[in-house]
This record gives structure tokens, sequence and C-alpha cells, in this order.
């Protein structure tokens, strides 16, 4: 790149003030980078056992994370430490006590968008962005009509879970699974079949979702959902790829010729091709203004009014319904694809056998009483959520949560002081462990929270409670809005695995597998088998 522009200069000598104009502007960005980074006056916290490499900080951050803790913020202090992207500035952890400023702090001080603009480089690979209204509509649209959504959440689970789960051996062979077949006499199956499961969850919670935030035409088009399936990880191959090999300056090209970015940009452009049919619909719906028909009530048509009602400013196009739907299947889909096989994973735990009996007994008994799965019928499954919620206690999906950005040079009332661009979340994993906070917290105790409500305040302390304590979904303004929207759906799928289906692991090990971990992400293991049939009456 280096002799280019040497040559450039020579055959075109005006070139150079161009090119001294670029290197001032980069020496200036440095330097102010590296001046927000001395300001920020904490403890740095590192690896002192004479590995303090980068690739350590990938591998095994949580080590750190716990020493971070117990040094630092269960006494009120919080901690800077390197971050894995070395041209971001330090991650800083901050204790309980700032919770609370943090979650009143206004959006033009503290953003969590702005957060995942800075660690996805989101101006730069074409990630989609969080829009003010896709938040506003889950927040307001998803959770005023979450009770109607319920039959045909509970029917459309039912038929991806068959699709991807045959049960009979006549399935089997529709669906060309390839292993042979034992005893197709009966329409009993007696072979255990041998699959992946984060995959197929995935799928299973994409359709899910696309039925509710998008439309009952996008939850069968699987083209959608490979798209909305990968747009996390496209992303995030092409902002890693991006810091890898292109400097910061030169990173607005990127876009027009290097394919990670290309790829990011294309599938962005299809989603909003397919939207489009579907758009001119519902908008020519709206101004035709049938009192008759039946208007849809998804995530498509929540956008399409909530723009509607805004009037002539607010146009929704193709491309900016794309961008709000590429935001929700990322919020979406893999948080609540992790948790799950989180949760199936400590179900199938050979430890818990007796505790998965019980709580099969209680998906029975409530479903005598309901006879559907309505929003009230999930919500009498208290056995399952707490389980659930003592599974992310010990099994939680990632060590950070409450991340925003300093959008402004931000002081707390203590007088700790933020530079601009700082990087800052709660350690969501350290009171979990805690056993000021979780008595006895290295035991799984399964009703540990249903005794909590049966003794305490029954709203709080379920899987989709917020509280300082345990951050899941988030705290504050931005707390996840969809959370028991969320959980219900897990619970949905469980209760069918659970009731149709016996699953164990498929190695000689009985017990959940080690966790992976990057950086402050940690995952079930993606590699585990696991093996299934059709649950047979005992
Ligand atoms: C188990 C699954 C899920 C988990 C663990 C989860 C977790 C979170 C977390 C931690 C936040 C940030 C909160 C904060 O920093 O304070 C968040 C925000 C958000 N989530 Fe979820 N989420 C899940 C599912 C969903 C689903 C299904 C949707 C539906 C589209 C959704 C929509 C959102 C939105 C719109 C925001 C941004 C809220 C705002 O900025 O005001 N999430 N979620």
């Amino acid at each position: 790149m280096l002799r280019d522009l040497t040559a450039a200069v020579q055959a075109h000598p005006a070139l150079s003030i161009v090119v001294l104009g670029i290197a001032a502007f980069v020496a200036w960005a440095g330097r102010v980078r590296h001046r927000a980074s001395r300001e920020l006056k904490l403890p740095f916290l590192r690896f002192e056992d004479g590995d303090d490499s980068r690739q350590r900080y990938v591998t095994d951050s949580g080590t750190l994370f716990k020493i971070g803790y117990e040094k630092y913020l269960r006494h009120g202090q919080a901690f800077k430490m390197r971050n894995y992207i070395d041209e971001l500035p330090p991650q800083v952890y901050l204790p309980l006590k700032y919770l609370d400023e943090v979650k009143s702090a206004p959006q033009a001080k503290l953003s969590f968008p702005y957060f995942s603009l800075l660690l996805f480089s989101q101006d730069h690979t074409g990630m989609a962005k969080q829009t003010d209204e896709a938040a506003h509509v889950i927040r307001t649209d998803l959770i005023r009509n979450q009770p109607f959504l319920y039959p045909g959440l509970e029917a459309e689970r039912a038929a991806v879970i068959d699709e991807k789960l045959p049960r009979t051996p006549g399935e089997w062979q529709r669906r060309g699974h390839v292993k042979t077949v034992q005893n197709s006499s009966a329409y009993t199956s007696v072979e255990w079949q041998s699959v992946n499961p984060y995959p197929i969850l995935a799928y299973i919670i994409a359709r899910l979702a696309a039925k509710t935030t998008g439309s009952a035409e996008l939850s069968r088009n699987d083209e959608w959902l490979g798209i909305m399936i990968g747009v996390t990880q496209t992303s995030m191959v092409a902002a890693h790829a991006l810091r890898a090999s292109w400097p910061w300056w030169t990173r607005w090209v990127a876009r027009y010729v290097f394919p990670p970015v290309k790829k990011v940009l294309a599938d962005r452009a299809r989603a909003a091709e397919i939207l489009r049919p579907i758009l001119e619909e519902r908008v020519a719906a709206l101004h035709a203004d049938d009192e008759k028909s039946e208007r849809p009530n998804d995530g498509i048509q929540w956008l399409v009014e909530y723009y509607h009602a805004r009037g002539k400013g607010a146009r929704l196009t193709p491309e900016l319904l794309a961008q709000n739907q590429l935001f929700y299947a990322m919020a979406a889909i893999h948080s609540s694809t992790a948790i799950l096989l989180s949760v199936l994973y400590d179900l199938i735990d050979e430890r818990h056998a007796h505790i998965k009996a019980e709580l099969i007994d209680e998906i029975d008994q409530v479903h005598k009483e309901f006879g559907s799965w309505s929003r009230q019928a999930v919500s009498k499954l208290v056995k399952l959520d707490s389980f659930m919620k003592e599974s992310q206690r010990i099994h939680y999906v990632g060590h950070a949560r409450v991340t925003r950005a300093a959008k402004v040079p931000y002081t707390f009332k203590d007088g700790l002081h933020l530079p601009q661009g700082t990087m800052i979340q709660f350690l969501h994993s350290g009171p979990l462990q805690d056993p000021d906070y979780f008595p006895d917290p290295e035991t799984f105790d399964p009703w540990r929270f249903l005794r909590k409500r049966q003794e305490g305040d029954p709203n709080k302390f379920q899987f989709a409670s917020l509280s300082d304590t345990e951050t899941t979904f988030g705290a504050g303004f931005h707390a996840c809005p969809a959370r028991n929207y969320a959980s219900d759906v897990m619970k949905l799928v469980l209760v069918y695995l659970l009731t149709k289906y016996e699953i164990k692991y498929d190695s000689d090990s009985r017990r959940r597998p080690p966790e992976t971990a990057h950086d402050s992400a940690t995952m079930p293991n993606l590699a585990t088998q696991i093996l299934y049939r059709e649950r047979r009456a005992s």
C-alpha cells in the first residue's frame, strides 16, 4: 500500500498535501485515544504469571474476572483491563454501587447503541444498528400483544420441532435421516438419533422469532431465516477481519472491496428485497383502510403502523425495515438459543434426572388444568422457571452486562471520571457466584428461586425478573423489553422437548460438557452431540 502511495505522490506532487493531511489527522487521533486511556484513573488488572498476551485475553479472561471481582468490585472499586481488541480503550468494570447512576444516565451520555458501534465497528462493517423505533415497538406493541401471540406460537413450535427432530421411522426417512431404522413396523421409534443441537435450536428460535417480530410468510422462508441466523456471525467476522488487516483510517473503502464487509451489505440488501413486496402490501392495506379486513398482528405491522402514525417525515423504506429486522434477529436469536441449549444441558445431566421427572410432572399438571399453553398457563410453570434461573446463575451466558459507552466525558457523583469513548460494563458473573447474594453458590439448587418467590415477593426472582445482582436481561431503561416473551418462548420449546422426547448425551459422560469462552463471552459447548428419540409412556 505504501509503495503505491509513494509512486502516486511522485507522479502528482499536489497529492502530497492530501497525504500529509491524512498523516497529521492519524497522529492527532492516535494521541487523543492515548490521552483518553491515560485519563482513566483506575487500577489496571492484568495477568501476572508471565503470560499477559493478547491471546490470553481471548481465551482466559474468566480467570481475570474472578480476581477482579474479589480484589476490586466486591469492595466497591472499579478496575480497567486490556481490551483484546487492541485498538479500543481498556475495558472498565464497575461495582454495583454505580448501577443506579448508569441506569438513569441519558442515552446522550452513557449509550447502549454507542457501545455496540465501537465494539463491532458498525460504521465500517455495515452491521445493522439499533434504531429507537425498533426498541420502542418491542417495548410497546410486543408487550401489549403478547397474550394474543401464544396460540400461533404453540402451533408453530410443534411444527418446527417436529420438522427438525422427526420422531418416527417414516418421518426420518421422509426427511432424509440416514440411520437404519431397526423397528420400522411400529409407529414408535426405538432407535436414538444423534444430532448437534445448537444449529437445530437456532433454527427453531429463528422461526418463532420471525413469526413474532417479522411475519408469517417470513417464518416459512428459509432464505430469510438463513440471513437472520447468520447476521451476527457475518457481522462479527467482518469486524474482526477488518481490524486485523485495515488501518482504521482506510476502513471506509472496505465496503467497496473487502469480501467480509460486502457479504454483510449483500445480505442486508437481499433482506430489503425480500421485504419490499410485503411492505408494499401492508402499506397499501393501511391506506385502503379496509375496516373489515383483519390486520396482521406481527412485528412488520407494528413497525408499519408506527411509521405511518408519525406522518410524512418518517417513511419506512424496505432498507430501513431490513435494518430493524436484522437488529431484532441479532437481539433475539443467539441469546435465546444459547440460554436454551445451556438449560437443556442441565436438564439432561444425569445428576438432575430426578429433578427432570418433577418438571415433567409439573408440565403435565398445568397442561391438564389449562389444556393449551396460554400466557397464564406458562406462568404456572414455576419449577421450570426456577430451574432455568438456577441454570443461568451457574452456567451464565457471558460475563458482562449493562454495557454502555461514554458519548461525552462523564463524571459519576463520587468523582469517578470517564473520558469520552470509555466502554463500561458490569460483571454479571461476579454477584452470581458471591455467597453474600447467593448462599452456597457452588451448589446447583433447582428450587432456590422458587423458595425466594414463596417466601418473599412472588413477582420477583422469576427467570425474566430484573435485579441488580442478576442481570441476564440488563438493567434500567434499556433492559431487554422482550424478556418475558423470550423467557416464555424458551419454556414453550422446553415443554415440547421434555414431553415428546427422550434426550441424552451422545458420549460416555452423561454430564454437561464444559463451556467455551471468548473474551467476556461464554457459551454452552457447541460441539456436543446429543441423542434423541420419541418419549415412550413410562
Ligand atoms: C433470552 C433471550 C434474550 C436475552 C438474554 C436478552 C438480553 C438483552 C440484554 C442484556 C439487553 C441489553 C440491556 C441492557 O444493557 O441494559 C437487551 C436489549 C434488547 N433486547 Fe433482548 N434479550 C433476549 C431476547 C430478545 C428478544 C427475543 C428480543 C426481540 C426482538 C429482544 C429485543 C431487545 C431490544 C429491542 C433491546 C434494546 C432495548 C433498548 O435499548 O432499550 N431481546 N436484551
